[in-house]
């Protein structure tokens, strides 16, 4: 699913309007229906004493007007409140002469703010795609008492304030903070970033029948991997006289003292992901460990008993993971270079072995085309610079991909995969749950596991295995609860999780 900026957002309303026959009202109606489905399928049960509808002077208040209206004709109570301005939109004037006289119906001024009650629901219907400037003067004092009142928000498209797949110039001006924003059509990259969650609260898209062409021909280095109505990207199905060759023998290099448990986790991930076959090379100290806990498949223990001091001979394996549990020894270093300079077959680097990449960025020149790092923002830092906006964090992988020709996976809520034509996928998978050690070692072996697939081009590997591994969370958290939710509950979930992905 692509995601677009405000801009293209309004040439796609036009091109709608155009390519369907309709009236930019008629598409205002269908967006105030599609407000009013999602509003009575999470209240229905729970109907709001008090429903306040804050109108700006734009189609972000022409739809606030409109479901207004809608809200009322289905019984629930409804006051408006316009916010003045020197210009309207024609649909926010058409729809408010559509207003039934019997509304109250106030406008604004600066010594009234609305009175708002704790169990008043505000409809944020001030500013949406339009927003050209900070808000300022009225709108600010009001969006201000709004946060203040700490009442339930629903935002129609955007929270007011927010630019839509920009920084906030200036910092200081106020957002409005919705409990939940309903967006038309297609995600806004602002609610993806960490920065704005406090904003957007819980978000939706609903569906408004935009124009399929458009989207299909817009240009966006931004993209979003649904797993539903059905999957983005998809696992073939294996064949019947599939020989295991077809799914690859993987190797993966994990584990020193203390630390052999990621190298259990990460080999429980990749043979759930469906590898062939596995051998895991461990530093001796993880020999039995293996042996006992993954008794499919092969280990190799390195001479040395508490890191890996040893490359071993590739020419067996179809793809090479390296870095959970690993550790910093100067050994495993040299093992890490000599694995770059040396592998014909697809990386995947985690963990420490990023870790040692970001202490020695000479090495990041030998990395092989289509390698996949799998940094969290904190390994991403070390490998970049450490930066503060997530704008500029994802221009920071835009560029990095782009140079280094590799894939990353840019781990948190919304991963983010970079692919190295410098396009970027969020994934829509998982949940606060996966915050928890172990997480990520899990998500290596099965993008092992999937790289060692022949049968799926790098990208399609990468971003199934994010969205797997996010989906094998969110069905180990359905059992366990967020809290509960260990790593190896993740493994345990893969197979049901990539039964989900299947073509
Ligand atoms: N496909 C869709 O997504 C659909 C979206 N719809 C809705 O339309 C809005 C976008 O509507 P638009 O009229 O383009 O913009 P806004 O309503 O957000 O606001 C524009 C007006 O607000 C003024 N403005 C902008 N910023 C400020 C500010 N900081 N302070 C005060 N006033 C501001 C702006 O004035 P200018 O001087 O900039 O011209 C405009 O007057 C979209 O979000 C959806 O809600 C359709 O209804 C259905 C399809
Ligand atoms: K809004």
């Amino acid at each position: 699913m692509k995601i677009l900026t405000a801009t293209q957002t309004h040439q796609l309303d036009e091109a709608t309007i155009q390519q369907q026959h309709i009236t930019s009202l008629a598409l205002m109606e269908r967006a105030a229906q599609a407000l009013l489905r999602w509003f009575e399928a999470r209240f229905h049960a729970d109907k709001p004493a008090d429903t306040l509808v804050l109108c700006g002077p734009g189609n972000n208040g022409g739809d606030g007007l409109a479901l207004a209206r809608l809200l009322h004709e289905a019984g629930y109570p409804v006051r408006v409140v316009l916010l003045p301005a020197d210009k309207y939109a024609p649909d926010y004037e058409h729809n408010l002469h559509l207003l039934p006289k019997v509304l109250s119906v106030r406008k604004l001024a600066a010594k009234s703010l609305p009175i708002l009650d704790a169990d008043t629901l505000v409809i944020d219907a001030l500013f949406g795609t339009g927003l050209s400037r900070p808000l300022s003067g009225l709108a600010a004092d009001l969006v201000c008492h709004l946060n203040d009142s700490g009442v339930r928000v629903l935002a129609v498209d955007v929270p007011s304030g927010l630019l839509a797949n920009a920084p906030q110039p200036d910092p200081k001006a106020p957002v409005v903070q919705a409990t939940y924003t309903v967006s038309f059509g297609l995600p806004k990259l602002a609610f993806l970033l960490p920065q704005n969650a406090r904003y957007v609260g819980e978000w939706h898209v609903e569906d408004i029948q935009l124009s399929a062409k458009f989207i299909a021909e817009a240009a966006t280095p931004w993209h979003f991997t649904a797993l539903a109505p059905s999957p983005d990207v998809q696992l073939p199905q294996r064949r019947q006289f599939a020989y295991k060759n077809v799914y690859g023998h993987a190797l993966l290099l994990a584990g020193s003292r203390g630390k052999v448990g990621a190298a259990v986790l990460a080999s429980g991930a990749c043979l759930r992901g469906g590898v062939g076959l596995l051998t895991v090379a461990v530093p001796g100290c993880g020999y039995d460990i293996i042996q006992t806990t993954r008794p499919e498949a092969m280990c190799l223990p390195d001479a040395e008993a508490d890191f890996i001091s040893v490359l071993p001979e590739l020419t067996s394996y179809q793809a090479v993971g390296i870095g959970p549990g690993l550790g910093q020894h100067e050994a495993s270093r040299a093992v890490l270079e000599q694995l770059l300079r040396t592998a014909q077959v697809p990386l995947v680097l985690d963990a420490d072995a990023l870790n040692l990449l970001g202490e020695h960025r000479e090495l990041l020149d030998l990395l092989p085309p289509d390698t996949v790092l799998t940094p969290h923002v904190g390994e991403f830092a070390r490998l970049t610079e450490k930066v503060d906006d997530d704008y500029r964090r994802l221009q920071l992988l835009r560029d990095f991909t782009q140079k280094h020709k590799c894939i990353v996976v840019l781990k948190g809520a919304y991963t983010a995969v970079g692919a190295p034509n410098g396009q970027v996928y969020f994934n829509s998978t998982g949940n606060p749950g996966m915050a928890t050690g172990g997480s990520g070692d899990v998500l290596t072996g099965l993008v092992l596991a999937l790289r060692a697939d022949q049968r799926l081009d790098a990208l399609t590997a990468t971003r199934l295995a994010v969205l797997a591994h996010g989906h094998a969370g969110d069905l180990a958290a359905a059992h366990t609860g967020q809290a509960g939710l260990v790593a190896g509950d993740l493994v345990r979930h893969i197979g049901p999780a990539l039964q989900a992905l299947m073509r």
